[in-house]
């Protein structure tokens, strides 16, 4: 039996070999060698117009059954990638951080998020276009793409045994063409940035024990939206790159602010927390996130914030205190207690200033408690941040409440 697998892995890796070089050369109709330039504001667009959709409703049964295969392996399938991945492409292992479980989440959260959504362009085209741009910190090349494409297809070959057929290799080529595309066009497109930015430790506040505000002053200009988060990476634990939302606002001065508590050893939010000081350089990847305000904003805002989850909800307090339109701004605090509220001074300030702001500091609210304190929730636009459990709950409460799901925005990621 043992052998027979790994005839079949033999002939499955030829096969995609095959199978991936021949679409390569082919470029499955979208002229790779000459692939078109667009914008980035546009790349999602260009990913999806070369490729008329990723995969057929046909193909998404096939693939969908395949995840479905080797689903009760999917760690093991992982490791199993990267280990051949490393050993046929030694050069790509230096690309990756020295600790790899995050990266193993990663590819596994970014293969099931392909297949979600893989007959829909429209929600993975912008999708891969953020993530093709964000890959260019790492140092990602075009050329690498087709070797991680055949050690996955191989992979998901190797964990199907004999549940995998030309049918089913045909839908993951296709799909993985199609993001393949879709990225390496939007890093070309993005070549007008740069892959990642060097940023200064300005300032380093420890506020509480394990929780820090940093003051960072990037080297070159750094565009953003309120309530974007960048993805950052220290020396101390290079290539491991970890997201954190942005305190301020655009245009102060080229300043980012961070809030970061570092809740386990080991980690980055440690390096940031405890090992990082004034004069110190990170690198910053470039802003992603969609916790932004709409064009036209509601008069009346409700911001939920809990814990560090304040760190964006403060910057979309800045920039609609700018917002001409936005007469009625709430900020609802949540802490572990009055002493977890680590940035009440600032805010306290902007509330001083701004008339039409409210600040109210919860202390072991129940998300009930919490939006009962808001009359007339359904006229607001609503922004959740904090930590997964609070914000889930926050959302069913709005649910209950009847609160429409377009006025209520909160990142995806937390
Ligand atoms: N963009 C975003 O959405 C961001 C989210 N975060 C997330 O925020 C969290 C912050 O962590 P910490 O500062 O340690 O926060 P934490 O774990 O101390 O929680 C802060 C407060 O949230 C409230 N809360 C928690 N669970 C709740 C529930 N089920 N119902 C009602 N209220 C609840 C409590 O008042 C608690 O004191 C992390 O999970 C982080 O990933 C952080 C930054 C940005």
């Amino acid at each position: 039996m043992e052998e027979y697998d790994q005839l079949l892995v033999l002939r499955n890796a030829v096969h995609v070999r095959r199978g991936l070089a021949g679409q390569l050369a082919t470029g499955i109709g979208s002229g790779f060698g000459s692939r078109a330039r667009s914008g980035a504001a546009s790349g999602a667009a260009t990913g999806a117009g070369t490729l008329a959709g990723a995969v057929d409703s046909g193909q998404r049964a096939l693939l969908e059954a395949s995840v479905a295969r080797v689903a009760p392996r999917a760690a093991e399938l992982v490791a199993w990638f990267y280990t051949r991945l490393f050993a046929t492409r030694p050069y790509l292992r230096g690309l990756f951080p020295a600790d790899m479980a995050d990266q193993h989440d990663r590819l596994l959260a970014a293969l099931l998020g392909l297949v979600a959504d893989c007959d829909r362009p429209d929600i993975l085209g912008p999708r891969l276009t953020r993530l093709g741009r964000d890959h260019r910190k790492y140092g990602v090349r075009t050329a690498h793409y087709a070797g991680v494409g055949e050690t996955l297809i191989a992979a998901l070959a190797h964990f199907s045994g004999t549940g995998w057929d030309a049918a089913t290799e045909a839908a993951w080529l296709r799909l993985y063409t199609y993001a393949m595309t879709v990225m390496t066009e939007a890093a070309d497109s993005a070549d007008d940035e740069p892959p990642y930015w060097y940023a200064t430790v300005v300032a380093h506040e420890l506020r509480r024990p394990d929780l820090a505000v940093l003051g960072l002053r990037p080297a070159a200009p750094y565009r953003y939206t309120a309530g974007q988060y960048t993805t950052v990476e220290s020396s101390r634990l290079a290539r491991l790159w970890k997201p954190y939302s942005l305190a301020t606002r655009p245009g102060a001065g080229n300043l980012l602010e961070l809030h970061v508590r570092a809740l386990e050893p080991g980690g980055l939010s440690e390096v940031l927390v405890h090992r990082t000081a004034v004069g110190d350089t990170l690198r910053l990847g470039p802003p992603l996130g969609d916790l932004t305000l709409p064009a036209d904003p509601r008069a009346k805002l409700l911001l939920v914030a809990g814990g560090t989850g304040l760190a964006p909800i403060k910057a979309l307090l800045q920039e609609a205190i700018r917002t001409p339109g936005i007469t009625v701004i709430r900020l609802l605090l949540a802490g572990r207690d009055r002493d977890d509220l680590y940035d009440l001074d600032a805010l306290g300030d902007l509330a001083a200033r701004h008339r039409h702001v409210d600040i109210r500091p919860v202390v072991d609210g129940e998300p009930d408690a919490l939006l009962d304190q808001v009359p007339d929730l359904a006229g607001h636009e609503i922004y959740v941040a904090g930590p997964p459990e609070m914000t889930r709950a926050v959302l069913t409460r709005l649910a209950e409440l009847d609160v429409p799901p377009g006025q209520v925005h909160h990142d995806p990621y937390y």
